[in-house]
């Protein structure tokens, strides 16, 4: 599903270039369920925003699907992400004047009828169990319930890539476990691709495959080992 070869990203930061992303071969398999673990500034994000083609590659490849995204325009890019991926946020990204159900409404595929438009959002409201939510505005909502909204808007239009960014990091603990909870079961009963950055240890217990950057990021590796290094020598680093 998702393959990234001898991908780098760098960032200038202080009038130079910093490596942040060196990643020399990963893959994803359609319909894996994976947590992306690691430290914070370690560019799990930035790893998000590569596969989603938010942000263009420095050099290497990476391939969604059949869609080699390095080679894309930024107006190509567009379109596989409207096509390929529904992208869940930490802090939801409802819009605050519209109805839990004109939220969602609003990234309909334009080629569904009127009747398809229906049933399609009224299952989905079953199915995260927010049937007789879907009037209210967002703040009139749980943080959960509007995480749940969240999720029908990037699963209901049968994107195949999941990508979801810290999705529970705004809610209390038990909320967190049910709606990481929710999200698993939807993608793989829906057979949805799944990569979740998360920082907690226990919600990525529930995943069936955990990847820790350090595996996957050549530059968190060489930063790991340098201050296991220093450690063991009663420094710290940086
Ligand atoms: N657009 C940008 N411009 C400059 N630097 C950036 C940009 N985006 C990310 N960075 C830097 O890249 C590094 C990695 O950021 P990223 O958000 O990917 O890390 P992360 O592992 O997701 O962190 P966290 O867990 O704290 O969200 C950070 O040092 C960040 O400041």
């Amino acid at each position: 599903m998702i393959a990234f070869h001898q991908v780098t990203k760098s960032f200038p930061i202080n009038g130079s270039m910093l490596p942040i992303v060196k990643v020399k071969h990963w893959t994803v398999e359609a319909g894996e369920r994976v947590a992306l673990i690691g430290p914070s500034g370690s560019g799990k994000s930035t790893l998000l925003h590569l596969a989603s083609g938010v942000l263009p590659v420095d050099s290497g490849e990476i391939t969604v699907a059949d869609h080699p995204i390095h080679r894309y325009s930024e107006g190509q890019r567009d379109r596989y992400r409207a096509q390929m991926i529904g992208y869940i946020f930490q802090d939801f990204h409802l819009i605050s004047s519209l109805s839990a159900r004109q939220n969602v409404e609003l990234v309909l595929p334009p080629a569904w009828t009127k009747q398809q438009r229906r049933e399609e959002v009224d299952r989905w409201f079953e199915l995260v169990g927010l049937q007789d939510r879907q009037k209210h505005l967002p703040a009139q909502l749980s943080r959960g319930q509007q995480q749940r909204v969240a999720m029908i808007r990037a699963l209901i239009g049968n994107a195949p890539l999941i990508l979801a960014d810290e999705p529970t990091g705004s809610l209390d603990w038990e909320t967190a476990g049910e709606v990481m909870s929710l999200l698993l079961s939807l993608c793989e009963s829906e057979k949805r691709t799944l990569l979740t950055v998360t920082h907690d240890l226990h919600l990525a217990r529930l995943f069936p495959k955990t990847v820790h950057i350090s595996e996957l990021n050549e530059l968190v590796r060489k930063t790991n080992e340098a201050e296991s290094s220093a450690d063991s020598k009663g420094e710290r680093v940086g």
